[in-house]
């Protein structure tokens, strides 16, 4: 049993599979990331940008699980798993996420008839590697394939968090993402669990318990897609898949990053850094220097470590339940980056709140009896209709951007939104009721909150004083922008002229609220 949970199975089930590993790479245990894999050699690796890179890991194509590799698979197994990979219903093939999740819901479920477990696990040519799996939840047992499994408890991802714990992220950019990802894979599951238990119901050798399928385990598999499957960008189409043996490689901030993918359409390998990587490191590649710590731990569980860090960045949902609903069909995305101090942010469809009935802007809605309704939107009397998203951006900025007499104030109109949307989101992060509890809980003996103390609460509470920090610092241009503009001549002009109508004279943000444009 010992010798069932060492990873260097892993690279012995590699071989056999032909996956080319160098021969001083080892995968082994990290202090608080699961497995991950290690150069142990003497040899430098290369140190010249001039050289050839030095392949760690090659994994050929054929090896990668991807839905066309698992359907072919799949043809072994005849009527257990082949039925799971289609739609209940038509019968037609599940995406390709869907199929990589079925196929690894399959393999890691333990089958109570042996005949079936036989199938599934005993004779799965991915056994070996899928029973290093992390497992956020699983407890150590005397069972040798948990073994495998708890070998690699990692922290448990937003997604196994419990509902309370969900609730304390309330504010910020991680609640809206987790609670509408969990309301998926609810519905799916409900479909899921139903058509598993048609399948085996009629399978030879299934006994009573295997009709059923948990939704932790629905959830866990659904977690290692997430965190596992890459885009393969070598077809027509890009793929997705999950390389075996590379998919141990662990995350660091871009600055530390001493190893890269190479993919070509017969392999996908992890080459080195020039002059990165010394014996005893570990190599760690950047799972997107563009994500920011809310998408990190959403997706992959985890929080980066911001000190070190040169970009944070918050991507926010906007529900404004008006126009831009509407426009897009569903919240778009505020993105907000202080990247090495630099603040910048993208919210393109604050154009669309920015310009009211006054300045000739219509937008009315064509309700249909079923589907998405119909937008058309008239700008200076001329009917565009059915725009969307960018679309409907692009056609209001190619009228207003060049305005010179427009311009300032609508970009002042946009400054002011989105001012008194971070105060919004700012108060909302401040929400006292979640800090008190979190507070409360740092007032517990000290033997009590050893063993007590929610990891989650921190974690969350971590998450907060970043997007605040973020948010603040966005404020803080966004003031000194107002204050630009408020000097410019266009918007001084704009302001005389409402005050010679006997209008406002200054330009309350009420005056842009998306409810005005309808
Ligand atoms: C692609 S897998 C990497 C292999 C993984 N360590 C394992 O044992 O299977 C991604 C997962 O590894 C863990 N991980 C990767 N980088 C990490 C880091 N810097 N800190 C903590 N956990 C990390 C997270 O659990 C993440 O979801």
């Amino acid at each position: 049993m010992t010798q069932l949970s060492d990873p260097s199975i892993l690279l012995g089930w590699a071989r056999l599979q032909d996956i080319d590993i160098h021969k001083s790479i080892q995968i082994t245990k990290t202090p608080n990331a699961g497995l991950g894999i290690f150069y142990t050699g003497t040899d430098p690796l290369v140190t010249s940008e001039d050289d050839e890179p030095t392949t760690l890991i090659s994994v050929p194509s054929k090896v990668i699980l991807t839905s066309e590799n698992i359907r072919t698979f799949a043809l072994s197994y005849g009527t257990t798993l082949l039925p799971l990979l289609q739609n209940g219903e038509d019968e037609e093939m599940v995406s390709e996420r869907g199929t990589i999740l079925r196929f690894l819901l399959f393999s890691l479920h333990k089958f109570a008839g042996p005949k079936l477990q036989k199938v599934a696990w005993e004779s799965n040519c991915y056994s070996a590697y899928l029973g290093f799996m992390p497992s956020p939840s699983l407890q150590l047992t005397d069972d040798p394939q948990s073994v495998l499994r708890s070998l690699n408890i990692t922290q448990p991802p937003p997604t196994f968090w419990t509902p309370a714990q969900i609730n304390k992220a309330v504010g910020t950019s991680l609640y809206s993402p987790l609670s509408a990802k969990l309301r998926l894979l609810t519905s799916e599951f409900e479909k899921f669990a139903s058509q598993w238990r048609d399948v085996f119901e009629k399978v030879d050798g299934a006994e009573e318990p295997d009709v059923e399928i948990s939704f932790e385990e629905y959830v866990r598999a659904d977690w290692l897609v997430s965190s596992r499957v890459m885009e393969l960008p070598i077809w027509d189409e890009p793929k997705l898949g999950i390389v075996p043996i590379i998919d141990f490689a662990n995350h660091t901030n871009s600055s530390d990053v001493n190893a890269r993918y190479e993919i070509t359409e017969d392999a996908v390998k992890l080459v080195s850094l020039p002059g990165r990587i010394a014996s005893g490191d570990e190599v760690l590649i950047s799972y997107g220097p563009n994500k920011g710590s809310s998408e990190i731990l959403f997706t992959y569980g985890f929080l980066i470590d911001s000190e070190k860090a040169s970009c944070e960045c918050v991507k926010m949902r906007v529900r404004d339940g008006g126009i831009l609903q509407l426009v897009y069909g569903q919240p778009p995305v505020a993105q907000f980056e202080v990247r090495d101090g630099e603040v910048t942010w993208e919210c393109e469809f604050l154009w669309l709140l920015c310009v009211t009935e006054e300045d000739g802007v219509e937008v009315s809605v064509a309700q249909q009896i079923a589907g998405p309704p119909d937008v058309d939107m008239s700008i200076h009397g001329q009917t565009l209709s059915g725009v969307r998203g960018q679309l409907a951006v692009e056609a209001i900025k190619e009228a207003y951007g060049n305005d010179e007499k427009m311009r300032d104030v609508l970009e002042l109109r946009r400054v002011l939104i989105l001012e008194k949307w971070l105060s919004g989101w700012m108060e909302d992060l401040a929400r006292v009721e979640v800090r008190e509890g979190v507070e409360a809980d740092e007032h517990i003996t000290e033997a009590e909150s050893a063993e007590e103390k929610d990891p989650v609460d921190g974690i969350i509470e971590t998450l907060r004083q970043r997007e605040e920090r973020v948010y603040l610092l966005v404020l803080e241009e966004l003031e000194k922008r107002k204050d630009e503009l408020a000097q410019s001549d266009a918007v001084l002009a704009y302001l005389a002229a409402q005050t010679d109508d006997g209008e406002a004279e200054e330009m309350p943000p009420e005056t842009v609220e998306a409810d005005e444009l309808r």
